[in-house]
């Protein structure tokens, strides 16, 4: 990195803009190149905030967010620490669908991210290289795009997923920004609205699959643990038929883990465990209907099973207490094109007399009376008000999470889902939401997204060097969350506030860096894991 002179005014990690002093102007060669007042960076970002709120509409507010990353990511993030529950939907989740949808309309700059073409193979590593430019990296977000969010495949645009899901996970455990790094892995897309539009940035031809896909992964990852041993590699939205495949290959010889997978089989546990300790009832009393069994729902369902056999169940037992709907309705044995995954959880004819009629969700929620209903469909209004009643009917406080991002497909509102329970429903939701008041209650609702546990956990495993990430470590990273909850408190949310993010992040960083020096999974000699979380920690000041 060169760091005199405009270069470091150009430098988003190293630039200070109005804040550097007399003396440093001097010594960096800046004299003349700013205003002659020197700022504090707490006026720096009153000017930011200001100019922020007179941008509208929410789009506008993130392109402004993302050139002032592009610009000092110091005070990028000292501004979204100050404000992190108004960020947060706007870097992240839900407007990050959005400014993927037009990424290639509102492109401005590429945001410090490495593009990895199919077509180059050759390519990866210095790619690699010429993107780090020094910077010691630590953490690797990387996409395909196949499947963003519920959105489908979105191509070269879905790098804009990578780069929010490493913006939470500064914001939230304080990761060094300078030592992550997104990639965005373009195998070509399916997407025909992008392979007709003119202005697309990515390689204009279907997606590559198969054999040669899974090569180019390979040498992703090859270059990627050489060029940066000490990383962990963080998988996000890639598709149903690869998701798992890819996890399966890597996690027992590499740090890594797959978000959608992982992440969110965590947070609706911890999720689950928030209600049940408002509800005061068991885990293993309950009968869990997963709507859309794809990568986010058999993550649950395993995250799940897991913990059902560490209760003490065994194998059979703890499967008996799962049900899946997909497209075909109620998962058989004998349903076609089940996916692996699959396999292992569905039922056979013989428990269900009437099992031709159990092809959809209300016939499924009516005859098996499930006490958990979760959704990862990407099928919007599916929780309809027959079936939440049905529910409610059977069970004296439904746990119902609709998960499906972003907005416009989750399977029900939780304003609706309080009106249809009397109340009654524990909700957590994919995207945030508002209070719901209702005759004189005021409920909050948890934001069930894998945003509130991944930054902790990677954090965690980062700063303790971690080799692997094991199940005992994802466990005690869900009881530290899932135990957070006021359950006393009437309208109690499930899952901890994103206001608190920062500190419950914390909380799960060293709950993971205590579970891998246990394990003795670390790579490093490292003498205290919560001195190394608070060592490891950045802060956003000069
Ligand atoms: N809240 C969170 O933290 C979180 C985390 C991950 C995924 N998600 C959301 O979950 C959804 C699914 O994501 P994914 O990665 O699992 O995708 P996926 O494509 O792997 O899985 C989706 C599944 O839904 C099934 N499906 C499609 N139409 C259906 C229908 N009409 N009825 C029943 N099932 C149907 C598909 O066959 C597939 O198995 C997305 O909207 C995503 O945003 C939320
Ligand atoms: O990105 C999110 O908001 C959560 C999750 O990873 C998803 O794919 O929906
Ligand atoms: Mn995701």
């Amino acid at each position: 990195m060169t760091t005199t002179g405009y270069s470091i005014l150009r430098n988003p990690f190293l630039n200070k803009g109005t804040a550097f002093s007399a003396a440093e102007r001097e010594r960096l060669g800046l004299t003349g190149t700013l205003p002659s007042q020197v700022q504090m960076i707490e006026e720096q970002a009153e000017r930011a905030y200001k100019q922020f709120q007179a941008k509208s509409p929410l789009l506008e507010k993130r392109t402004f967010l993302m050139n002032l990353f592009n610009e000092n990511v110091t005070l990028f993030y000292h501004l979204m620490d100050q404000h992190v529950s108004e960020f947060m939907p706007i870097v992240y989740d839900p407007i990050v669908a959005e400014s993927i949808e037009q990424y290639n309309e509102i492109y401005t700059n590429p945001q410090n991210a490495a593009f990895l073409s199919i077509d180059h193979p050759e390519n990866i590593e210095s790619s690699l290289k010429s993107v780090a430019d020094g910077r010691d990296i630590k953490l690797v977000v990387v996409t395909d795009a196949e499947g963003i969010l519920g959105m489908g495949d979105w191509g070269v645009n879905g790098v804009d997923i990578a780069v929010g899901k490493l913006m939470v996970y500064t914001a939230a455990a304080g990761i060094d920004p300078a030592t992550v790094l997104p990639v965005s892995i373009d195998a070509g897309t399916n997407n025909k609205i992008l392979l007709e539009n003119p202005l697309y940035l990515g390689n204009k031809h279907e997606r590559i699959a198969g054999e040669k896909y899974l090569e180019f992964i390979d040498k992703f990852v090859t270059a990627e643990q050489k060029l940066f041993p000490a990383s962990l590699l963080h998988w996000e939205d890639f598709g149903r038929s690869n998701a798992q495949v890819i996890l399966d290959k890597y996690k027992d010889s590499i740090a890594t883990f797959n978000d959608d997978i992982q992440g969110t089989g965590m947070i609706v546990l911890a999720g689950i465990f928030g209600a049940l300790n408002i509800s005061k009832e068991k885990l293993v009393d309950q009968r869990f209907l997963t709507f859309g069994a794809g990568t986010a729902g058999m993550g649950i369902v395993n995250q799940i099973f897991s913990e059902l056999k560490q209760a003490g169940l065994s194998d059979a037992e703890a499967r008996s207490h799962f049900y899946l709907v997909d497209k075909q309705g109620l998962l058989f044995d004998d349903t076609e094109d089940l996916t692996e995954a699959q396999k292992a959880f569905t039922r056979s004819r013989k428990e269900l007399v009437n099992s031709e009629q159990l092809d959809n969700l209300e016939a499924v929620v009516n005859e098996i009376r499930p006490t958990v209903l979760i959704g990862t469909s990407t099928q919007p209004g599916t929780f309809t008000e027959a079936i939440v009643k049905s529910m409610a009917q059977n069970t004296e406080r439904p746990i119902i999470f609709p998960l499906s991002n972003p907005t416009k497909l989750a399977e029900a509102t939780a304003e609706n889902l309080i009106k249809w329970t009397d109340g009654k429903a524990l909700i957590a939701t994919g995207i945030p939401a508002a209070n719901v008041t209702y005759k004189g209650v005021t409920y909050k609702i948890g934001q069930g997204n894998n945003a509130l546990i991944y930054p902790g956990l990677g954090f965690g495993l980062v700063a303790s060097a971690a080799k692997l990430l094991a199940q005992e470590t994802i466990s005690a990273a869900i009881h530290a969350l899932g135990g957070l909850v006021d359950a006393d408190e009437p309208g109690a949310a499930v899952l901890p506030p994103v206001s608190n993010l920062t500190e419950f992040s914390q909380k799960i960083a060293e709950i993971t860096a205590q579970s891998v020096l246990k394990q003795g999974l670390n790579r490093e000699k490292i003498a205290d894991p919560k001195q190394a979380v608070q060592d490891a920690k950045w802060s956003a000041e000069y």
